[in-house]
């Protein structure tokens, strides 16, 4: 017989009882999906003193590990953010349920109708970001969508996590829907992480959201298919038939909005023919909101204060106060650049030249391609998704902001009245 380690029995108990409440929830109706969303709402709030101590913990914890301030923020759950979130589970309530949806019902000459019906995928296994609001973003999503859910997020969240589950789960039981639709591991120990990629047959799909550490380990090991939700080294690229002011706004926007956020720009390209006039005035914008410049040796004929670029810059994401900057001789050379260099997450061109932005469009293969907007914009809230589990880098199933029908898939479906094939 297979040996199992401890911490492999224990990913295999939460898989199947995941499984055990998938088959209940593929069922459940809207009805109850709401209102065990609106109680999870509730409970947040209700408890929001208990979830602060359990969060306090963790922030102690985090600064005596020497956890630099931006994770620290995005570590911290203050009353405003409990409130956020629990606003988020009544929007996702409020979301049309996506579950049973029938589209594209047509009839066959064989007199059958034949369409698709929308389905859940099942157990989805999420491993995440020290950020414990996305806990209740994404066992919301996971709900509404009928999804069981085991979450596994950052290790210096664990305490917050633990105390936010408690009241989803709460909610569930509430609604008289089964606790186990959302489980969170009870343990950091990175060896659950992988044995949940590993549990083929009782998770359907895991969504990984980090860095290149849990990149490299999925990769490597992975045997549940994979969603990845992966780091973002996006690019705005100012064309040389830019407008002067729409390039500064916009890379000021991508750059400094949110520092830490994988849309966030960490590279500037800027066609050589438009460099005198426009990396000036737009380096002085971004030093005015304290970003570093480090350029390519042009950037630096033009700025020669700026520190040097090494190729290892071009190929970072900063997630802080730092832009690499190239000047490139064409579109071409832009876009080449971005093949080279990008992750694939999100570009941005700024021109007024129609066949240019036609250009890029077509040609960047990144999850989302912009035109004279900040790649800031990468977001499944901005895009009319209602709320997002995240941004997808991969090209199967779903790619950029996924929502609740990126959670969701499609089955055939036949409708006859005696029909018999001839
Ligand atoms: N595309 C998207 O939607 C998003 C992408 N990101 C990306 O995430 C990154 C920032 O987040 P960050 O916190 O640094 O991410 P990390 O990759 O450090 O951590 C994310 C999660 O993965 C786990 N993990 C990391 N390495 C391993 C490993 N070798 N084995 C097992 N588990 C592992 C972490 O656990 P542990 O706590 O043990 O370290 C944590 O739960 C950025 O690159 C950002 O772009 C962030 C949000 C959304
Ligand atoms: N879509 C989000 C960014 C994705 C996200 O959640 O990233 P992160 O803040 O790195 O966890 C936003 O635009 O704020």
């Amino acid at each position: 017989m297979e040996k199992h380690t401890p911490v492999e029995t224990q990913v295999r108990g939460l898989a199947e009882r995941a499984r055990a409440a998938a088959r209940v929830l593929q069922q459940a109706d809207t009805r109850a999906k709401n209102e065990a969303l609106l109680g999870m709402a509730e409970f947040i709030v209700r408890d929001s003193e208990e979830i602060q101590k359990a969060n306090r913990k963790d922030l102690r914890n985090a600064e005596a590990a020497g956890l630099d301030a931006a994770s620290l923020d995005r570590l911290t759950l203050s009353e405003p953010r409990l409130q956020a979130m629990a606003e988020g589970l009544r929007e996702i309530a409020a979301l049309p349920d996506p579950v049973g949806e029938i589209a594209d019902l047509k009839f066959r000459p064989s007199g059958i109708q034949v369409g698709k019906m929308r389905m859940p995928i099942g157990v989805i296994g999420m491993i995440y970001e020290s950020r414990p609001n996305v806990t209740a973003d994404a066992a919301g999503l996971c709900l509404k969508s009928g999804n069981a859910v085991i979450l596994r997020g950052g290790s210096e969240a664990f305490h917050s996590n633990q105390a936010i589950a408690e009241r989803l789960r709460a909610a569930l039981g509430r609604a008289r829907l089964p606790l186990d639709a959302i489980q969170v591991l009870d343990t950091p120990d990175r060896a659950a992480v992988g044995a949940m990629i590993r549990m083929r047959g009782l998770i359907d799909i895991i969504i990984p959201r980090g860095g290149k550490s849990l990149i490299e380990r999925i990769s490597a090991e992975a045997t549940v298919p994979v969603i990845k939700h992966l780091h973002g080294n996006c690019h705005v690229y100012v064309d040389e038939f830019a407008n002067l002011d729409k390039a500064v706004r916009i890379v000021v926007n991508a750059k400094v909005q949110r520092l830490g956020t994988c849309n966030t720009a960490e590279s500037l390209l800027v066609h050589q023919a438009v460099a005198g006039d426009m990396l000036p005035p737009i380096a002085a914008a971004l030093r005015e909101k304290g970003i570093e410049l480090r350029g390519c040796p042009e950037t630096l004929k033009l700025l020669p204060d700026l520190a040097v670029a090494t190729e290892e810059d071009y190929y970072t994401e900063y997630l802080g106060p730092i832009i690499s900057v190239k000047v490139v001789d064409s579109l071409d050379a832009a876009m080449d650049h971005i093949a080279q260099y990008g992750s694939g997450h999100s570009e941005a061109i700024v021109t007024e030249d129609y066949s240019h932005a036609r250009r890029f469009l077509r040609e960047v293969d990144s999850s989302s391609v912009m035109v004279n907007a900040s790649t800031r914009f990468a977001d499944g809230f901005e895009y009319g998704l209602g709320a997002e589990i995240g941004i997808s880098t991969d090209k199967l199933h779903v790619r950029g902001p996924v929502g609740l029908e990126g959670l969701t898939t499609q089955k055939w479906i036949v409708l006859g009245d005696g029909h018999v094939r001839q």
